[in-house]
Formats: C-alpha cells, structure tokens, sequence
C-alpha cells in the first residue's frame, strides 16, 4: 500500500500553476495584493491540476494518538496517561481542538497508532493500534522498520477513508505525552541541525530537564547511528530506518495521511512541530509531496521553523501557539478556503468593467 501511494504522487502541475498565476493578476485588485493568499490558492491550483483549484472543503482533522517510551527518560512533566486521558477528552468534544474544529466547521477523527492503554473503536476513535507505545528511542530504536510502516499505512488508510467520507482537505493533528523529544530527533536528522538547534520546551520544561532532553536527543542520534548526516538529510533509503529510530507512531501515521492527501490531490494542511517532522519523512520518500501541503502555521518549538524551511513552506499563522492538536493547522483552513474562493468569486478586470492599470 505505501509502494502503491508513492507511486501515485505528482509533483505541482505546471499548466495549472501557471494559468492560476495569470488568473490571480486578472482579478479586481492590484497584482499581488493578496500577499501570501495569492501563493497558497495559486499552490493549490498546482496540487489538483486545475485553475481555480477545488474549494478544500469540507476538511477532516484527523489527531493520530500514541505513546513514547522515551517519556521514562524525564523529558517532560507529564504523566503518560495524559495521552489516553485527551483521547477520551477529544472523543467528548473538550479539548482545544474540538473548540478550533467546531469555529471552522471541522470534522474530527481520533486515531489511536500507538496509544499505552486499550481503546475500544466508538463513533469518532478509530484503532489501527500497532504496540502499547514505543520503545525508548535513547536506548535503540524507537520501533521496527516492519511497525513505521504498518504506521505509515495506517495513516494512508485513515487519510483513504477521510476522503472516501467527502473530505477534500486534511488537517493533520497529533497526541503523545513525549513527543516533542521524537520530533526533536526527526528533525535533526533530516534537516542535518545539532539537537541543540531543534530541541524546544515542549509543554514546558525547566532548564535542567531541557538541558537533558538535548543530550537524549543526541543520544538517540547515536544509538541509533543517525548522527552521520551533519548539514544533509538521509537519503530516501535511509528514511524509513532514521523514522523507525526515532519517530513515534503518530510521526508516521502522519507522514502516511501526507503521503496519501499528495497522491489523491488532497491539499494537506500541516499543524506544528510533531507534523512538520512528519512532514520531512514524508518529502524523503518522495520530495513532491510539499506541493500538497500548506504549513498551517509556526509553532514556537525551535525544531518546526528548521522543519519549514527545509521543506520550503510558508507558514500562515505565527502566533507562538505550542499545542498540537491540529489547533495551529484548524486556525489556518477558513485562510487557505478564502484564498481559494477568492479564485472562484471575484470578477475579472474584463467581466467587472474596471479599468486595469497599465502594467
Ligand atoms: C493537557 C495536554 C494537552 C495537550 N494537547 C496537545 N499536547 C501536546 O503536548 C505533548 C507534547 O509535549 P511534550 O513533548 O512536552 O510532552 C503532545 O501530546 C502534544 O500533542 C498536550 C499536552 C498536554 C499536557
Ligand atoms: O508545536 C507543536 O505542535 C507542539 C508544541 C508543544 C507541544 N506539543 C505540540
């Protein structure tokens, strides 16, 4: 199945980007000034191969929930059944991101890959379990090649039956006690950057614990011979092993959904830190898939700007969220609807009768 979706993925149409960039600098406004807006429809326009691009709505959030065993290492100060406890929390519609989801229109699948307790599938959770959590990725590696990818599909099938559903945008959205620190060790590796550069605060931690979170992330580097890359990304052949290393199971779920979302022409709205190092795994397999995404928004975590701007995105919202959830990416769809609808409804300088400055 991930053989299959890679093979189905398309870089950017070329005709679509250039009949949407022609289109825009007909439209009743000054060329370029929707700033950012013009690129993000213009970049969708290229991922569905036409111009205007289809309206990214209606969106599914689909939060993919596991556990890390590197949480017995002190990398953060709270207690892993957090994960299973915002599970039941997302399922009865009181987390942040149900309230972000609910203002946007959204719908919002929980997906439990790895989560430490057993969960019952109910209307909304759906389980495509692979272990009670990972192992500790300071020690060896995280999982097995053979689990990254029983991962990776599970989020191509999450991804499948969204857009099976009638969604015709995914937002990607994480839960996992620890998994900043996986982030953190995915980043390094395929953007080339010490931990020192990618390693944040997560939920929040003191100086001692962020000083040892870096050298853990280091250690799993180590450990897991990755730390052979400075200032280059592994090659694609390598991908799968350094996410195995060091990644969790929503780290490759979520990478899977991406894969899924660029080789059906899904337009995928990527949320923080946890989805940009998905995000990277994902581009490794094949460097097309970021003209399928849209970098909902920067997170505070140091480890997601260096994620971006090795995957060339632009984020949309930069407002120092630190959450997860998918909160950042759910702020970020009525942006990326407008800039598509701008597309679709606004007159031309030839149909509106508005006189055009001479270029
Ligand atoms: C109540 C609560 C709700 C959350 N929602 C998302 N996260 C976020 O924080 C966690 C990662 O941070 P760290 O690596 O520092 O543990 C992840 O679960 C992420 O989704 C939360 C964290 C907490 C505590
Ligand atoms: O950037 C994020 O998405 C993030 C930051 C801190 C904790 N959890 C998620």
């Amino acid at each position: 199945m991930l053989a299959e979706t890679l093979a189905a993925i398309r870089p950017a149409d070329p005709r679509a980007l250039a009949e949407a960039r022609a289109h825009q600098d007909r439209l009743t406004k000054p060329r370029g000034s929707l700033g950012a807006l013009e690129e993000v429809a213009i970049r969708l326009a290229g991922a569905a191969g036409a111009s205007p691009p289809p309206m990214p709505e209606p969106a599914a959030l689909a939060i993919f929930a596991a556990d890390h065993g590197v949480h017995a290492r002190g990398v953060t100060p709270w207690p892993q059944e957090v994960t299973v406890q915002m599970v039941a929390n997302f399922l009865s519609g009181g987390a942040v991101a149900n309230a972000f989801a609910a203002q946007a229109g959204v719908q919002v699948t929980v997906v439990d890959v790895g989560v430490a307790t057993d969960l019952a599938e109910v209307p909304g959770l759906m389980v495509h379990k692979i272990a009670y959590g990972t192992e500790d990725l300071s020690r060896g590696p995280a999982m097995t090649v053979d689990q990254a990818v029983r991962a990776l599909e599970a989020g191509i099938v999450v991804a499948r039956d969204l857009v099976a559903g009638g969604a015709r945008c995914l937002i990607t959205g994480d839960m996992g006690i620890a998994n900043t620190t996986a982030s953190a060790a995915l980043i390094s590796v395929f953007t080339g950057k010490d931990p020192a550069e990618v390693t944040g605060r997560g939920t929040g931690i003191d100086d001692a614990t962020y000083n040892s979170k870096v050298d853990i992330v280091r250690e799993s580097l180590r450990v897991n011979g990755l730390a052979g890359f400075p200032g280059t990304a592994p090659p694609p052949s390598e991908a799968l092993r350094a996410l195995a290393a060091v990644g969790g199971f929503e780290h490759a779920a979520i990478a899977g959904f991406i894969l899924y979302g660029a080789a059906a022409r899904v337009p995928v709205i990527l949320d923080g830190v946890i989805a940009g190092a998905a995000a990277l795994v994902a581009a490794a397999l094949d460097p097309a898939v970021t003209d399928h995404c849209v970098a909902g928004h920067r997170s505070a975590e140091p480890g997601h700007s260096a994620a971006l701007v090795h995957l060339g995105l632009r984020p949309l919202v930069d407002l120092e969220l630190r959450l997860g959830e998918g909160t950042g990416g759910l702020l970020a769809h009525p942006m990326v609807c407008a800039a598509v609808r701008v597309m679709h409804d606004v007159a031309t300088f030839d149909s509106a009768g508005v006189t055009e400055k001479p270029v």
